[in-house]
């Protein structure tokens, strides 16, 4: 940080190496973007990647990180990226940015602290018992896929208490992978090419188009019925903001539930995968987890109270979401801001890395190792410099899910894992794709009965 500071203006933050004329780093985000983010350490924390002819200043060092998510947030908005996605995804907490963000943020807040812990647990453990009761042994299950659908289906109910029928789940379901999945290409192919009756775009449109169309249904038929609904929805539609008293309108309701299915599944599902992925390249560590889950559950289904005592298998989670985070955190300044002693002007894109900043050997010894005992160390989080650990973002914008998503992560875990040891397909070499948390391409592994 002190390099940068003497630097001063925008001009002399120095390029990633690798750029080419016109290109700038598109070769190298384009072939291996992952390794390439991790391999970023610039002196001073802040590095240019041109996208083109976008120039986009890149945070790969936790005071900057900190500053950019916490201290500096109130001139940084959402930026390029999520303009492209608004007209998709509407104007939910995702991709709405300045009060009508902030408005929206204290109303989901409201509603998600009124949700027990303990109701969301049992959600959990009746969704992870019911995925693994259709397993055989032997059989190959899509870990990605399973997940996914466990995820989901975790979050409908949490959200419709008295679920949904089969044909808007399954398009909910469908549409929900699409839309999320080709996030990404849509945010960075430019606005002409939406027009052009390619399938991708055209496929992209009517998967959004369908899932507005069902959780407006949804928020209707809800609207119409009688009785209590002890869900999320029920909340969301009564929560009023602390400030004006105001309630939300449907349309809002309706992009609050799109952003909660884009930003409630893609990131867990993936963690998950993740998980058993490391854990069978781990075997000491699985053996390790699964002798703690023995222990404590001691093959009965996962209590609440269980969560807190399954410490090993927390700390794997942190060790998994440490080296799979989010690539991007993405911003573009509102006001001119001066961050890491740079003086950035209003209009700058700005990027902050969690996955570059998280294998900085600085903060975690032998970065790229998977070592979750790293947590009972002075490495361990409660030792780390602000902006060190920050898988989910912090700030205003930090993820509103990070509790719900831990019960659920932990849960599915230890539930698998006291009946299946997971081995990999040896015929898929699984590889990271880029995603708003990186994605495996695929996951088939075998099941085997323990
Ligand atoms: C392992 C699981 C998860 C990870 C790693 C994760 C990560 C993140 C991160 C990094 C952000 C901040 C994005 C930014 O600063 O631009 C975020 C925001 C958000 N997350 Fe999560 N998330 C997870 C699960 C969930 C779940 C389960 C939900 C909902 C049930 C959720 C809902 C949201 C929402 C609505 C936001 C936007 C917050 C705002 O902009 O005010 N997330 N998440």
């Amino acid at each position: 940080m002190a390099a940068l500071a003497s630097l001063g203006s925008l001009g002399s933050v120095p390029a990633a190496p690798g750029r080419i004329p016109l290109a700038g780093h598109v070769p190298q985000l384009w072939r291996r973007p992952l390794a390439f983010l991790g391999s970023l350490r610039p002196k001073g924390g802040m590095v240019r990647v041109d996208v083109g002819t976008v120039s986009v200043y890149l945070v790969t060092d936790p005071d900057l990180a900190h500053e950019a998510l916490v201290t500096k947030a109130a001139s940084l908005g959402r930026g390029r990226v999520y303009e492209r996605l608004r007209p998709v995804l509407g104007l939910g907490l995702v991709t709405s940015e300045g009060e009508v963000h902030q408005r929206q943020r204290r109303r989901l807040l409201a509603a998600l602290h009124r949700v027990p812990p303990a109701g969301h647990t049992a959600i959990s453990v009746h969704h992870a018992e019911e995925l693994i009761a259709t397993w055989r042994p032997g059989e190959m299950v899509r870990v990605d896929e399973a997940m996914f659908d466990l995820v989901l289906g975790i979050l409908l109910q949490a959200v419709f208490s008295r679920g949904v029928d089969r044909f808007a789940a399954a398009e909910i379901r469908y549409s929900t992978r699409v839309v999320s999945k080709g996030a990404l290409a849509r945010a960075i192919t430019p606005r002409v090419l939406d027009r052009l009756p390619v399938s991708p775009h055209q496929r992209y449109d009517a998967a959004a188009a369908r899932l507005r169309f069902v959780l407006d249904a949804l928020v209707e038929e809800r609207r119409g019925s009688e009785g209590d609904f002890d869900d999320l929805l029920s909340l969301v539609m009564s929560v009023r903001d602390p400030e004006s008293g105001a309630a939300m309108s449907d349309d809002r309701i309706r992009d609050e539930l799109m952003a909660l299915l884009m930003s409630g599944t893609e990131a867990a599902s993936a963690t998950l995968a993740w998980t058993f992925h490391e854990l069978a390249r781990h075997p000491e560590a699985a053996d390790r987890l699964r002798a703690e889950v023995d222990t404590v559950l001691g093959g009965r289904p996962c209590a609440h109270e269980d969560l807190a005592r399954l410490e090993y298998t927390q700390r794997v989670l942190n060790e998994v979401i440490r080296l799979h985070s989010a690539p991007l955190l993405l911003r573009r300044t509102t006001a001119p801001v001066k961050i890491g002693g740079v003086h950035i002007p209003e209009g700058i894109e700005l990027a902050i890395s969690p996955y570059a900043v998280h294998r900085n050997p600085r903060l975690f010894r032998f970065p790229d190792r998977f070592t979750p005992d790293r947590w009972l160390t002075a490495e361990g989080s409660r030792l780390l410099p602000h902006g060190a650990f920050i898988p989910f973002g912090d700030g205003d914008r930090r993820c509103i899910g990070d509790a719900f998503a831990w019960t659920e992560m932990t849960v599915a875990v230890a539930t698998v894992c006291s009946r299946w040891r997971m081995r990999p397909a040896y015929w898929h070499t699984v590889r990271e794709v880029p995603a708003a948390v990186p994605r495996p391409d695929a996951m088939p592994m075998i099941a085997e009965r323990r």
